[in-house]
């Protein structure tokens, strides 16, 4: 910066001049002074949040998060005062609690259905201040908001769906209203809201601001299985209140994921929990899915009719296929109605509503109806086709059993679901990974179910004690069958596709084996099903990979002999798993029976 010396005594023209020359730089001056005060105000956060860290370094070294605490009596007596629980902790609810009452950043990981809201709620309830949920979903914030103040809790919510003079009403309460304990809302009013956030400004500033919860907080990573844009963005909750606890609360994250969320919100020091994903009470089944559609359809009727109307969900992947399954499930005599993203939301809540309450016993949905279903006695949930990955699965599945009762996951799988899938998720980045480890998961025949599911969130594998088809399935009934014979033909079929690139749907490939164009005749021998196993096959093997062709219209799987492929193919013998139980239906009650009497586990 130069001072600049006014002569008063020159030329008449020069103080103009002189005048500009002094009001450049008091502009330059100001946008100086601009940069510093934002450095000043980054620099105070900063110091903020590093006294912050200090300080709760200080206080609780490394507790003993299950030990006593002075808030003991209170958290047992609002357990059984608000909800009615006879002062029973879940397992890791009692340690999450605590160390968010003791001002720590958590990150907690609990099954579906786990108790994780009572971890946020709970230190809410007994202590002075307000607690910001940040939700990803409207229905699941009107349900939460709903039970707490029918248990005479004081908590609000702040959504695209309350109306404009309401949304001032409740600004004004924040700001006032001492009592208020749970506020929710969604990332977008994080996000967007100016007015919202300086409303949490004024909020910090008078001390009030306790607790900031993020449930789903998976969807904050690109790797997890529902990103959220806006979840990305919650980085700005510990810029502004970096003295404010914040609890990341999910069912589904890998340790990628995990890692990804706690950088994105910044919470790098956090205390973590993580209870077994395992579910025990859950039997997981796969089950040969029909070619066509009546055929799936009365498999799924029998599947249900085995319930005895207890209540259930079945997952389609398209909103034609619930229609379609809705109605002949309905001719096969079961009350069913259907749940997608294309119906008003007025029907779907109202679907919604006579499912929970017991006059539908089945409700036929896309993947829209999802998070926040807490009806605890859904005793099976039936995919018709395969989910797009493991983690997906896993939630979708984890729906039924949430009161721990014995419940069925049943998945109809065929290969060709899996090459659908990939049309619809791959434009999702980080998919291919994701839709194999599922697709090995639908076509495994020998592995622990629930172990496949433990090893894939890390965890050690889980005791099953049979309740997964492959632990159940009797010894024989799997055989290993040498199709090098039919490996080598189908690649020479595949290398009778046009040579600019040697690809084919699955379809033109069994078509063209099985009419003997290709080179070799043991595709005529098959029957279409059968062709498409081995060639499904031969694509968990690796040999097979996939290529997507996008047109203006539609996106298509393409099958490809890989890199992999041709090198192994050299050896001219290939093992390949063959399923032959098509026929075997298990009723996870009896097989549960009947091996706990064998006494052989897996
Ligand atoms: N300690 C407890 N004892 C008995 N029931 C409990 C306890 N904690 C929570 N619950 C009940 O368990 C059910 C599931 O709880 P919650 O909705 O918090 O699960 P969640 O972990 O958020 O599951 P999701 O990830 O599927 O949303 C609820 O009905 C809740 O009232």
């Amino acid at each position: 910066m130069t001072d600049v010396a006014v002569d008063l005594t020159s030329d008449p023209s020069e103080p103009q001049e002189q005048l500009e020359a002094v009001e450049q730089e008091l502009q330059e001056v100001d946008a100086q002074i601009e940069v510093l005060l934002a450095r000043q105000q980054h620099l105070q956060k900063e110091r903020e949040q590093l006294q912050y860290l200090c300080s709760t370094n200080e206080r609780a070294p490394k507790a003993d998060w299950a030990g006593k605490f002075d808030w003991d009596h209170y958290l047992n007596k609002a357990l059984a005062e608000q909800y009615g629980l006879t002062a029973r902790f879940r397992p890791m609810q009692r340690e999450v609690i605590n160390a968010t009452l003791q001002g720590r950043d958590v990150l907690c990981l609990m099954p579906s259905g786990g108790g994780k809201s009572l971890c946020y709620q709970m230190p809410a309830l007994i202590r002075e201040g307000l607690t910001l949920v940040i939700s990803p979903l409207l229905s699941l914030i009107q349900d939460q908001v709903d039970r707490l103040q029918g248990q005479g809790v004081a908590a609000v919510a702040v959504t695209s769906l309350t109306p404009k003079e309401e949304v001032n009403q409740l600004y004004k309460q924040i700001e006032t209203d001492k009592h208020l304990k749970l506020l929710y809302a969604t990332p977008e009013r994080i996000v967007s809201a100016k007015r919202f956030m300086g409303k949490l400004e004024k909020l910090h500033k008078s001390g009030r601001l306790a607790r900031i919860a993020i449930d789903e907080a998976h969807c904050c990573s690109q790797w997890g299985n529902d990103f959220r844009p806006d979840y990305r963005k919650l980085a700005v909750l510990k810029q502004q209140f970096p003295t404010v606890p914040l609890i990341a609360l999910t069912a589904t994250a890998t340790e990628d994921v995990c890692q990804d969320l706690k950088d994105i919100l910044q919470i790098e020091g956090c205390e973590r929990f993580k209870s077994s994903v395992n579910r025990p009470n859950l039997f997981y089944q796969v089950r040969p899915k029909p070619a066509s559609n009546s055929d799936l359809s009365a498999a799924i009727a029998s599947c249900i009719a085995e319930e005895d109307g207890a209540s259930g969900i079945v997952y389609c992947l398209t909103r034609k296929e619930t229609e379609q399954v809705a109605v002949d499930l309905q001719a096969a005599g079961i009350s069913c109605g259907t749940y997608h993203a294309d119906m008003d939301p007025a029907s779907r809540m109202d679907i919604h509503k006579s499912w929970t309450a017991g006059q539908l016993q089945v409700i036929v949905a896309t993947v829209a109806f999802g998070m926040g279903i807490d009806k605890p006695d859904v005793r099976f949930v039936i995919h018709h086709s395969m989910s797009k990955s493991i983690e997906n699965y896993y939630q979708e599945s984890g729906r039924a059993g949430r009161d721990g009762q014995l419940a069925r996951c049943i998945l109809f799988y065929r290969f060709a679901d899996a090459l659908r899938q990939a049309s619809i998720v791959s434009l999702e980045p980080g998919w291919q990974p994701r839709l194999m480890k599922m697709a090995c998961y639908a076509a495994a025949v020998s592995t622990c179910r629930h172990s496949f599911i433990s090893r894939h969130f890390a965890e050690a594998p889980a005791a099953c004690s049979s309740h997964c088809d492959c632990c159940c399935r009797p010894a024989g009934s799997v055989i290993t069958k040498d199709v090098s014979t039919a490996a080598q033909d189908l690649t020479a079929t595949l290398d009778s596709f046009p040579s600019s690139d040697r690809r084919a749907t699955l379809n033109q490939l069994v078509d063209r084996w099985r009419s003997g164009k290709g080179v070799g005749i043991s595709g005529k021998s098959m029957s279409k099903d059968e062709c498409e196993q081995v060639v499904g096959s031969l694509f968990y093997d690796g040999l097979l990979s996939l290529e997507m062709g996008y047109t203006a219209y539609a996106t298509n799987s393409y099958l490809k002999l890989s890199p992999k492929g041709s090198r192994l193919l050299q050896g001219n013998r290939l093992q390949v798993r063959q399923d032959i139980v098509a026929s075997e239906h298990h009723s996870p009650r009896k097989s549960v029976k009947r091996r706990k009497k064998e006494a052989g586990d897996c």
